[in-house]
């Protein structure tokens, strides 16, 4: 039975986080919190892929969960219970309008970015009246401590890693849809999902006169232009490339279940932005963060955030290698030496980074807090 409606906007930017956190939450509101969801979306052409619809509005694969195309200046026409405002989406005032028209207003949520920062446990279910409505907005802010509203993590996550990882039939199952051969035993699994970035020449030399092998699966996306730029050659999806000790293997874009079983077949995984970045986390491995670029530097405060809560435990030596690699990689620099420290880190890491993941899965999870939310207010 269905217990609330809730209405979640999402403005889709240049990429796929936006959406892809939105559809992640909209799907687990509706399996785990009984909701009836409708997700609006500004630009559904760009994001179906993501989203494993073909029509132009409705249907998912997900009960209880509409893609709807939300068009400028239109207004849905039954309210719901529950309005979530995705990161930078402003809802039309003809909406909030009709919010406010209520003899009970909706309850109204902005669901901000994700950061590791301190100043998020201080902001995080603030109220905010509106100036002129008798409206009050919500900042909900994701975090990684028990003040702020935790990260996405859907009911028995881990226990499906864990029968994946013991399934031979499901891993070759995901290495064809992944449109790959599995990798050799023997090499390190590496996936690489990532922006354009100058970095990537002197890691892939690097892996390719190293003396172990490696297997780096790139899905299709920005970075196969600095790969293809290093290879001399475009990237087709099947058709892996040796140079030396490295084997390249363009991916296809697969659906997020199926990009999770990949960061889970894969003993380190360069993510990006917000969404990848948390999966890599559940993944229970090491992980490398291409953060979203911000044009002040304001994602270097942010990635020095996430670094301190995540080194802690680790030896020093170790923690130096996690922080020099990160902060190579974003700055696009040479990789030859930081790939020296973190590859010989890597068994303690992997140990880190199980750790770092059963910590985290402890803590209630962001769909939860969020539905928890609500009902104080609807109640
Ligand atoms: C590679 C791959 C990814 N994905 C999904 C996983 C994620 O949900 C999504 C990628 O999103 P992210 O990892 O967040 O990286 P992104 O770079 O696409 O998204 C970014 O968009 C900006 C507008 C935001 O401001 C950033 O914070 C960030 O979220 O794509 C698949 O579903 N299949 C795939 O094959």
């Amino acid at each position: 039975m269905t217990e609330w409606r809730w209405d979640i906007f999402c403005t889709v930017i240049d990429n796929y986080g936006d959406i892809g956190v939105c559809w992640r939450l909209a799907r687990q509101l509706a399996s785990e919190h009984r909701a009836e969801v409708r997700l609006w979306v500004d630009d559904l052409a760009s994001c179906r892929r993501l989203l494993g619809m073909c029509a132009d509005d409705g249907g998912t694969p997900q009960p209880g969960v509409v893609v709807c195309h939300w068009r400028p200046g239109s207004v849905p026409e039954a309210l719901a219970d529950v309005v979530v405002a995705g990161f930078t989406c402003r809802l039309p005032e003809a909406y909030l309008a009709a919010m406010a028209a209520r003899a009970r207003p909706p309850v109204w949520i902005t669901l901000e970015y994700l950061s590791a920062e301190d100043w998020v446990e201080g902001c995080h279910l603030l109220p905010s009246p509106h100036p002129r409505l008798a409206l009050t907005e919500f900042f909900f802010y994701p975090g990684f401590t028990a003040k702020t509203g935790g990260l996405l993590r859907e009911a028995g996550l881990i226990e499906a890693r864990e029968r994946f990882r013991a399934d031979a039939a499901a891993q070759a199952e995901n290495w064809a849809l992944l449109g790959t051969d599995a990798p050799a035993p023997e090499a390190l699994r590496v996936s690489l999902f990532a922006y354009e970035n100058p970095a990537v020449a002197s890691l892939l030399a690097t892996w390719a006169e190293g003396g172990r092998a490696v297997w780096c699966g790139v899905p299709e996306g920005r970075i196969w232009q600095s790969v293809a730029q290093w290879l001399g050659q475009p990237l087709e999806t099947g058709g892996a490339v040796r140079r030396g000790n490295l084997t390249l293997a363009p991916l296809a874009f697969v659906d997020q279940p199926a990009y999770d079983r990949l960061l889970w077949s894969c003993d380190l995984n360069f993510v990006r932005g917000e969404d990848s970045f948390v999966r890599a986390q559940w993944a229970g491995r090491p992980f490398i963060w291409h953060i979203y670029p911000q044009d002040d530097a304001a994602h270097l405060v942010k990635l020095d955030a996430f670094l301190d809560r995540y080194v802690e435990g680790l030896a020093q030596p170790d923690a130096a290698a996690v922080r020099r690699i990160q902060h190579a990689w974003n700055a696009g620099a040479d990789m030859t030496q930081a790939w020296a420290d973190f590859g010989a880190a890597l068994p303690s890491l992997n140990a880190h980074a199980d750790a770092w993941c059963a910590q985290q899965a402890a803590a209630p999870d962001l769909a939860s807090v969020l539905a928890q939310f609500t009902k104080t207010k609807l109640k």
